[in-house]
């Protein structure tokens, strides 16, 4: 627990928050727009930085009056007449924000200094250079983005600050929040619990058969697609294996994945005495994302707590890491080196992206990342962001080449 104060120290605006939102037009953006608006007395929007859906983001500006909107498009016209005709749309007048566009924008938008929360909910290994922009801006970062930490490994670490980095990703969250009933030295285990995902309970030939349709039928969340089909992967609970390492300095093999079919308890934290602290809300991201933004107080009503007036089971039972081998071969992956995690995750985009076009089974992507990093000989090199985007970027070549073959 050296990293991710469960107190925090890291020193805060007292009063509103100034927030700024990365990846606002998709599901964690959207959901944290929504924790803004109904509590605009703690919180204020400074700026949005969107993909390529013009149309939402230019709505949420108008709605929300940031100074700072950036796109990922070439053309920041685009986006200027989007605002425009938003504007015009909601008989909005004299609104004019600085725009951005491009590759960059995200990052430039990330640095921008009049702001005291960055909530990074970008999807995938381009949230690297963001989360290192907030961080180097001294900004809090409310991190739903678990790809940049979790590639960026040391990197991300050194530059952030004790208690800079407030976690999103609800088990982190809820690890956070059970971490506060005890010191480093009484944890004697972390428990990630998993869905279990659309899948659970099939045999690796029942997997072999799915469709990019059933992947995307989450049965508890409804999230982004990257995040989605790694929740049925269960890449998605091999990250977050890595993502609790990192954020909270307990060696791997005290961190264990955990099925819970309900995704009410988000996890929990073992202590030395034989007492487990849990952390249960029904699964709603307003609540992790409320306290990620306003890290470490809590944010009245930002979710509906257990209904415990009607009869209700929880279950727990183990992974089957027979047939779902993504959490083993993602520890030892970070054990091997600090950029085994870059190529890991690298190779999971591109074969997701491969699955989702139909052009490999379900299993071929668990079965890609495995190849890649059979490949995969790190360079003798002082690890450094540089390094870890070359081996992403060797990493995506890699596995494209090899679906290529497959084809
Ligand atoms: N959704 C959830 O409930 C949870 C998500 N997370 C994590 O949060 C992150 C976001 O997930 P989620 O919200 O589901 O993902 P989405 O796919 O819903 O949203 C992704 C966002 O990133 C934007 N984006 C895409 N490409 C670019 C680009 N090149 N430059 C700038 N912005 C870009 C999209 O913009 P546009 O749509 O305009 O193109 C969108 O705003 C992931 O790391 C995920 O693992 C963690 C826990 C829960
Ligand atoms: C909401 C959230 O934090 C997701 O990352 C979630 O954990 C996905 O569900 P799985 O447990 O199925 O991966
Ligand atoms: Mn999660």
């Amino acid at each position: 627990m050296d990293w991710v104060s469960t107190q925090s120290s890291f020193k805060t605006a007292d009063g509103p928050r100034r927030v700024t939102l990365i990846g606002s037009t998709g599901s964690i953006g959207t959901q944290g727009l929504d924790v803004i608006k109904n509590a605009p007395e703690q919180f204020s929007v400074t700026a949005l930085s969107g993909g390529y859906n013009l149309t939402l983001l230019a709505e949420q500006a108008v709605t929300f009056r940031p100074e700072v909107v950036g796109a990922a498009v070439d053309n920041v016209d685009e986006l200027a007449t989007a605002i425009s005709s938003a504007a015009r749309e909601a008989g909005a007048t004299g609104y004019a924000p600085q725009l951005l566009s491009g590759a960059d924008a995200a990052t430039q938008i990330a640095g921008y200094s009049e702001t005291d929360v960055v909530l990074n909910g970008i999807t995938g290994a381009i949230g690297l250079e963001p989360t290192i922009a907030a961080l180097k801006a001294g900004h809090l970062l409310a991190l739903a983005n678990k790809e940049s930490l979790i590639i960026g490994g040391q990197v991300v670490k050194q530059i952030a600050a004790p208690g800079q980095i407030s976690p999103v990703d609800s088990e982190h969250s809820a690890l956070a929040q059970a971490l506060r009933s005890g010191t480093p030295e009484e944890v004697s285990k972390l428990i990630v619990t998993a869905s279990g995902g659309p899948f659970f309970g099939y045999s690796y030939e029942q997997l072999r058969e799915v469709s990019p349709a059933q992947a995307l039928a989450h049965p508890t969340w409804d999230m982004g697609r990257m995040v989605t089909t790694n929740s049925a992967t269960m890449v998605n609970k091999a990250l977050e294996v890595i993502e609790a390492h990192l954020l909270f300095g307990v060696p791997l093999e005290r961190i264990e994945p955990l099925v819970h079919r309900q995704s009410i308890v988000h996890s929990m934290v073992e202590f030395i005495d034989g007492s487990v602290i849990a952390q249960a809300s029904p699964p709603d991201m307003r609540l992790a994302i409320a306290l990620g933004i306003n890290w470490p107080h809590r944010v009245a009503g930002a979710a509906k707590p257990c209904d415990f007036s009607t009869a209700s089971s929880w279950t727990f039972e183990p992974l089957d890491e027979s047939v779902f081998t993504a959490v083993k071969l993602a520890k030892q992956a970070a054990a091997a080196s600090g950029t085994h995690m870059a190529v890991y995750n690298a190779a999971n985009e591109v074969a997701v992206e491969a699955f989702h076009e139909g052009r490999i089974r379900f299993t071929d992507i668990v079965e890609t990342i495995n190849r890649v990093l059979d490949a995969y000989t790190p360079v003798n090199a002082e690890l450094s962001a540089e390094v870890v985007l070359q081996t992403d970027q060797w990493a995506r070549a890699h596995a494209t080449a090899l679906l290529k073959e497959k084809a």
